[in-house]
């Protein structure tokens, strides 16, 4: 699979999601998300807003659903949402339930492992037809180790064994750094996500070249040279 360059427009704002994701589209990113905070805060609204501004831009939503599969995933099928997350946590009938909504309304299903058993998590996952994996240490875990002078957990930690365990494409995300989050297709994981470097700690991000876009371009490319990245033994 060619590895695809995701950001997460984790942001509360749809007018900041818009220029953020306008920059990212110019620089050659591949799929755009709409972050769980930008759809708390504008709803359905921002998807449909992305839609109709990147007619043909993937885009993932994450919703992060726990329950009401079917509803969640088809209504933001319906504003235009090309990739639905389910959480690994969540009952197996609400993982069956967006796995069909997703069948039913042509979009895929991202499963996300946080606060699991992660490579347990990843294989459920698989086997309930989720269409990917997204491997996440989250937010609030790693921020409640780390404040108690424990080491922080990083995706990378386990990235290898998930891989190794399921046979669709793996996204690491959570706490990675730039150069971390461009090296995960080495791990076998072709979808690199940017998110907390791009849209929150943009300073540092553009520190390389002085601009975001020209950054994000050089990143692109990088990621983009890899070439094919074996998922499951197949190219
Ligand atoms: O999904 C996320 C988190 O649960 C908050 O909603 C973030 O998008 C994810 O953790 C990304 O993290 P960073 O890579 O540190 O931006």
């Amino acid at each position: 699979m060619k590895p695809i360059v995701q950001i997460s427009l984790d942001l509360t704002n749809i007018e900041e999601a818009l220029e953020t994701a306008a920059m990212a589209m110019r620089a050659g990113v591949d799929w755009l998300e709409a972050g769980t905070p930008l759809i708390l805060a504008e709803g359905l609204n921002c998807v449909r807003e992305l839609r109709k501004q990147f007619p043909e831009t993937p885009i993932v939503a994450d919703l992060k659903t726990m329950d009401g599969g079917y509803l969640e995933a088809e209504m933001m099928a319906k504003a235009g949402a090309t990739h639905v997350v389910v959480m690994s946590r969540a009952h197996e009938e609400t993982i069956h339930c967006v796995v069909k909504a997703g069948k039913d309304h042509g979009v895929e299903v991202m499963g996300d492992n946080l606060a699991d058993d992660m490579v347990s998590a990843a294989k459920k996952l698989e086997d309930l037809g989720c269409d990917y994996v997204i491997h996440h240490v989250g937010y609030d875990e790693r921020r409640g180790i780390a404040a108690r002078g424990e080491r922080m957990p990083s995706p990378l930690d386990q990235l290898r064994d998930v891989v190794e365990a399921v046979k669709i494409p793996v996204q690491a995300v959570g706490g990675l750094s730039l150069e971390q989050a461009i090296r995960t297709p080495e791990y076998g994981a072709p979808l690199v996500v940017l998110g907390a470097p791009l849209t929150i700690d943009a300073d540092s991000f553009k520190t390389a070249s002085g601009n975001l876009e020209d950054s994000l371009r050089m990143i692109c490319e990088k990621v983009h040279a890899y070439g094919d990245v074996a998922i499951g033994g197949q190219k």
